[in-house]
């Protein structure tokens, strides 16, 4: 895989040396500036390299797999259909994804109605990721959080290099695995999302930004680096792979720091501190604020800060969604919105994520899948 990275990036010369230059010779990761510095505080901390370039690399060799894979021909499932017991693998394969749907209804309700707009085949692959996700995180966050292990996540992590070589471990897995064989998905973002699980089963502290950053990208823009690939860019678009890749990360960042701000006094009391250290001291605060739970002015006015550079990824992520295949669209900006509008919903709790959960009222919710709709079948915008 890395070997198609560094073609792309570097056919003739010195791949590595060419690797290390990028962000800093290209206009890629975009420097976010937030209030006069860049968003990611620790950039310049941190002179080695940010994890926004880190994570950069991530994304030029998912886009490098698209480019690479374009044009080549899905695999023929009707070549697996070959029966034994009366079953065929195609059956077991078509039950399989369905209960991916069915995983998917269950838990996130407007996603799956949105993917009903999908063709078949991108809908279901949709739902075989999500499905994965959803079993990774409720290795932390499900019922049997508490004996979760880093060797577990190991293990975790051996069934995920198995179904990349199509050897799943069960049905849900085999979905995923048949996923991944037809589509330009990379194993990477997999990875990190499990590298993710570790860094929580140890890290309750984030000292700045840059630190901050890799989190939501170990936990939500691998999210966003899995579905483009299968949500495919729209033929018609002129934006680069690599650009529509950024958005769809800066959508993970957006959805995750917007999900931490909403939580912060449940994360509190589990005693776990989701926002950068040096931030809030800048803004005279300190973990015994967030314990004691007390919106002063001091915590509105960090929040306000907080709150502007969620909205800043979100504005990133809204250019890209445009670029997706049509039919991709609807679901993409009907979840954009609905998560966008708590950040809204903290505004008008006066700032009170410690004892009050924003969240978006029905009426809100139904009045924005129409504008969803409608931006859905605007074409594809400029150049990106
Ligand atoms: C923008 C472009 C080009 C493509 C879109 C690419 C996608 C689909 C990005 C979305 C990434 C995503 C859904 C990340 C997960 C973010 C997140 C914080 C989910 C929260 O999940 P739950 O914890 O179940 O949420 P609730 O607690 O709100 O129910």
């Amino acid at each position: 895989m890395a070997g198609v990275l560094l073609w792309v990036v570097c056919p003739k010369g010195n791949a590595t040396a060419m690797l290390s230059l990028i962000p800093r010779s290209g206009n890629k990761p975009k420097k976010r500036s937030f209030n006069g510095v860049s968003a990611v505080s620790s950039a310049v901390a941190n002179p080695a390299r940010s994890s926004e370039e880190r994570v950069y690399d991530v994304v030029l060799k998912q886009a490098a797999l698209v480019k690479e894979q374009r044009g080549r021909k899905a695999l023929d499932l009707e070549k697996r259909d070959e029966k034994t017991d009366g079953f065929s693998a195609w059956d077991v394969l078509n039950e399989a994804y369905d209960r991916c749907g069915e995983v998917c209804a269950e838990y996130a309700k407007t996603f799956y109605l949105g993917t009903l707009l999908m063709t078949p085949e991108r809908r279901r692959a949709v739902w075989a990721i999500y499905v994965w996700c959803r079993r990774t995180d409720e290795l932390v966050d499900g019922p049997n959080a508490s004996h979760i292990t880093p060797r577990a996540l190991d293990r975790w992590e051996k069934r995920l290099d198995d179904l990349f070589e199509g050897r799943p471990y069960d049905m849900l897995d085999a979905a995923l695995s048949d996923t991944v064989s037809k589509y330009p998905v990379d194993i990477q973002p997999f990875k990190d999302m499990i590298e993710g699980m570790r860094l929580d089963l140890v890290k309750s502290r984030y000292m700045n930004f840059d630190e901050l950053y890799l989190y939501c990208y170990y936990v939500a823009g691998t999210v966003g680096l899995m579905s483009v690939p299968v949500m495919g860019i729209a033929p018609e678009s002129k934006s680069s792979v690599e650009s529509v890749y950024n958005a769809a990360l800066d959508l993970g960042i957006a959805n995750q720091l917007t999900n931490i701000l909403r939580d912060v006094g449940e994360d509190a009391r589990r005693g776990r501190v989701y926002l950068p250290q040096d931030e809030l001291a800048r803004f005279g605060l300190s973990d015994d604020d967030i314990f004691r739970g007390q919106v002063t002015d001091r915590w509105r006015n960090f929040m306000k800060d907080q709150i502007k550079r969620a909205r800043m990824f979100f504005d990133e992520a809204e250019k890209g969604v445009s670029e997706l295949n049509s039919a991709s669209r609807w679901p993409v900006w009907a979840s954009l919105l609905l998560y966008r509008q708590i950040l809204d919903a903290i505004e008008e709790n006066d700032y009170n994520n410690f004892s009050k959960r924003a969240y978006v009222g029905k009426v809100k919710k139904f009045a924005s899948l129409p504008v969803a709709y409608g931006r859905a079948l605007m074409g594809t915008s400029k150049l990106i």
